[in-house]
């Protein structure tokens, strides 16, 4: 499975372009898509699994294009939205029986060994009668996740799914969604949480107000970023001043002051060194330094 989005738009009431001349290719695996809110995730979102129609531009799943063959291409989908709630009067086995109903799977009894296969997968096989609405945060979560499998889908898209979980049960979400891209299937995970895609995610792109920022891996984007992290050692009072010429990444007491991790190419005499940047100094480096010198430019 291969997609490609070739100069694709979307332009709201009032005239905001919410997606903006987008191209894109999306490759098999797990596929993060980065961007602060109001970047156009989720309008993009909306366009690949056709509750959407964009103002222009075309979207191919393989040879399929999306404007010609809506229906065949959602029968290919699961998609697990941002604002995803249930049922409240059903069980968590009845919803997720319901949901297979929905997706076409007819036969009972293939659909029962379907449903219990699924909860086990995402562990909730204990839970099947619980309930939807008494999950936990992190269990209605994977729910969702199980609704959007549960026919098989080769294009899987999850909306902010970490968003408002613990520690505990994001790492569990997203080493579900691995298991999942070990399959030959795409997953599109749009998140503001650079932590989502660093511990998944192969390709990954970056949007800004509607435009694509970044496409490539991970590691790539680290590496622009590579000569622009620093570490330095600081005053209370040269603190005060990094905090407000630098983005500021974390700050630990130190005897005599902090240590501060900024990410800016300079450090203006300030006593320093540099070091190796991970993802999140990468984002930083790319909306705070990069961006700005473009729309300056
Ligand atoms: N129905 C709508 N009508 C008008 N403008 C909209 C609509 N939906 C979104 N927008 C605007 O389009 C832009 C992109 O919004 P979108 O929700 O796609 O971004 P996002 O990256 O998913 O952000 P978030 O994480 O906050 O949902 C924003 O400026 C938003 O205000």
């Amino acid at each position: 499975m291969h997609i490609k989005i070739e100069n694709l738009n979307k332009i709201y009431k009032g005239g905001s372009y919410a997606v903006n001349n987008l191209n894109l290719e999306i490759p098999n695996g797990m596929f993060g898509l980065l961007g602060p809110n109001g970047a156009g995730k989720s309008t993009l979102m909306r366009i690949l699994v056709t509750l959407m129609k964009p103002t222009s531009g075309k979207v191919y799943f393989n040879d399929l294009e999306l404007s010609k063959n809506r229906r065949e291409i959602r029968s290919m989908l699961g998609y697990l939205p941002q604002d995803f709630s249930f049922f409240s009067k059903l069980k968590t086995y009845e919803f997720l029986d319901y949901t297979a109903r929905l997706a076409g799977m007819k036969n009972g009894a293939l659909r029962r060994t379907a449903v219990d296969q699924m909860l086990e997968e995402v562990g909730l096989f204990e839970a099947r009668d619980r309930n939807a609405n008494k999950l936990s945060g992190g269990m209605k979560r994977r729910l969702g996740i199980a609704q959007a499998l549960i026919n098989d889908p080769q294009i899987i898209i999850v909306d902010e799914p970490t968003t408002g979980l613990d520690p505990e049960e994001r790492i569990r979400f997203r080493n579900l969604l691995s298991t999942i891209s070990t399959r030959d299937v795409i997953i599109i995970l749009s998140t503001h949480i650079v932590g989502d895609i660093s511990s998944t995610c192969d390709n990954m792109a970056l949007l800004n107000t509607g435009k694509l920022a970044f496409a490539g891996s991970p590691e790539q984007l680290v590496k622009e970023a590579e000569g622009n992290v620093w570490q330095i050692e600081a005053t209370e009072k040269e603190y005060l001043e990094i905090n407000e010429k630098y983005p500021v990444i974390s700050t630990i007491p130190i005897d005599g002051g902090w240590e501060v991790q900024v990410v800016s190419p300079e450090i203006d005499g300030y006593h320093g060194k540099q070091i190796a940047p991970n993802l999140e100094h990468a984002y930083v480096h790319f909306m705070e330094n990069k961006l700005n010198q473009w729309s300056n430019a």
